[in-house]
């Protein structure tokens, strides 16, 4: 049988900021063409993770985009899509140059720029300056950044975060259409309901010790939301 190799896999992540263990054996996966959600509340260790996982920062233990280190990627927007909050950049600066500058410094055409523009719905967008955007228009452009070298891999932190109800919906359609073209979609959030919606499997973790993955109906089992899950993991011992 052919192994799925479009795996991103995190592998015993440890870590320490002085005395405060952060990560504490921090391991699962995220499998190509489904959708995972890491979820936990404030503090839990999600960004902590994502940022090893995006060469940021270091541990103990691996974190590896089909079994390569994103560190070792020539190109990693060719790779790996990564949106963490903001847009960062000059707010006036023009959203089409923002993307241009991201596309030329990572060896991607131009062209590209008009379609991840088309891709997230701000192709009318694309003369408006940074600082003239709405939050929700703010996560979108952060989306076709991480679209411009058609990433295998994405990687979205809190991607739902101050998106308006109409937002959210449009999210979760974007999301589904990546992972239905084969993409590795792993997704953090505190919200649990907001992810629900789309998630495939889901990994539960909750001051830095992951305490449920799986399947999104195997971990939800006969409870009613993923908040009945989290709060009966938490509630019998999830320290
Ligand atoms: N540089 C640092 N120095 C000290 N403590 C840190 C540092 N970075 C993170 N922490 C601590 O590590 C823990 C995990 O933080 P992290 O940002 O990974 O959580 P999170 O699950 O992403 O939370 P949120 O949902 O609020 O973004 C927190 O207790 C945080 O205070």
């Amino acid at each position: 049988m052919k192994t799925n190799t479009n795996n991103i896999v995190i592998s015993h992540l440890c870590k320490r900021h002085g005395d405060k263990e952060i990560l504490k054996d921090v391991s699962f996966e995220a499998k190509q063409g489904r959708i995972t959600a890491f979820l936990g509340p404030n503090g839990a260790g999600k960004s902590s993770t994502l940022r090893i996982l995006l060469g940021l920062d270091r541990s103990a233990g691996t974190a590896t985009f089909g079994g390569r280190r994103y560190v070792t990627f020539d190109n990693p927007l060719k790779v790996v899509g990564a949106a963490f909050d903001g847009v960062g950049g000059n707010i006036s600066r023009k959203v089409k140059t923002h993307l241009k500058i991201i596309a030329q410094s990572n060896g991607i055409p131009f062209r590209r720029v008009t379609e991840v523009l088309k891709i997230v719905g701000l192709s009318e967008k694309g003369n408006a300056k940074l600082g003239t955007l709405s939050l929700g228009e703010g996560q979108r452009l952060g989306l076709a950044a991480a679209l411009l070298g058609d990433p295998q891999y994405i990687v979205l932190d809190e991607p739902t975060n101050g998106l308006d109800p109409t937002g959210i919906r449009w999210f979760r359609e974007f999301i589904r259409q990546q992972r239905d073209l084969g993409k590795t979609v792993l997704l953090s959030s505190h919200i649990l309901s907001e992810v629900e919606a789309v998630a495939d499997d889901v990994v539960i973790i909750n001051h830095g010790k992951v305490i449920a993955q799986g399947e999104l109906h195997y971990v939800m089992k006969n409870l009613e939301s993923l908040e009945d899950v989290f709060f009966s993991l938490t509630e019998e011992g999830g320290q």
